[in-house]
């Protein structure tokens, strides 16, 4: 293998998925969430976090092991890996985002914003909150708080006019201190299922 090849499989595994930039300008005093200290996406409260996009490498830092703690990921090759990464980027309005420990290379929260494209409400774009979780054992010091309101104010930022979630009863609470809630009337989540998923 020559230089060459290392230099583009180096600069390919910390590809970002988006922009990164993006995450700097997020002004967290709009959201209604408390943060006791205060942290945010840009000044995650301590000098080894750090809240950025979905990298390629991230394959190597721990990211499906930690999405296996919310649902069955399946056994998810690296080309898999790879190839989805791929298509979600040039597909473009998936941002996958996550909250990695530097000191281990771990990455220790997760949360994704996919923007749906509309006609109606001339032609408006829609967030929905997807596949929140964080490590367990990290739990309970603000980092399911910090990684949602990372991705809802992305969602305000790229212009949606609202965000959508699907959650267990036991998270409404959680959910609405950040600013969600329950419409009356408004409120069913439906699924048709066609398959068992791996
Ligand atoms: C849209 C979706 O993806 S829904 C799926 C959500 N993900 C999961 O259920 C996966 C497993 N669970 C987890 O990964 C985590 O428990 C999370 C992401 C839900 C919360 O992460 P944490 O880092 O513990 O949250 P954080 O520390 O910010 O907690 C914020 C508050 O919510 C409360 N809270 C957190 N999780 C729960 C829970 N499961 N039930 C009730 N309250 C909770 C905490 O007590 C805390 O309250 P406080 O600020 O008054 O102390």
């Amino acid at each position: 293998m020559g230089m060459q090849t290392h230099i583009n499989e180096d600069r390919n595994m910390s590809e970002h998925l988006y922009n990164p930039d993006i995450l700097q300008k997020l002004d967290f005093s709009k959201s209604p969430a408390v943060f006791k200290p205060k942290i945010s996406a840009a000044n995650p409260g301590a000098e080894w976090m750090v809240v950025r996009p979905l990298q390629r490498a991230d394959f190597d830092k721990g990211f499906l092991q930690l999405l296996s703690q919310l649902t069955s990921t399946g056994n998810i090759t690296r080309k898999q890996f790879d190839e989805r990464f791929t298509q979600m980027k040039m597909s473009g309005g998936h941002y996958v985002t996550v909250i990695e420990d530097t000191r281990s290379s771990k990455i220790i929260g997760a949360a994704t914003l996919t923007v749906e494209q509309k006609f109606i409400h001339n032609c408006s774009l829609r967030g929905r909150l997807e596949d929140v979780v964080v490590n367990d054992t990290y739990r309970g010091q603000q980092l399911g708080k910090l990684i949602v309101v990372t991705v809802s104010l992305l969602a305000q930022q790229l212009g949606c006019y609202k965000m959508s979630l699907d959650c267990k009863d036991k998270l409404i609470k959680f959910y609405e201190t950040l600013g969600y809630k329950l419409e009356p009337g408004n409120s069913n989540a439906m699924n048709m299922r066609f398959e068992d998923p791996s």
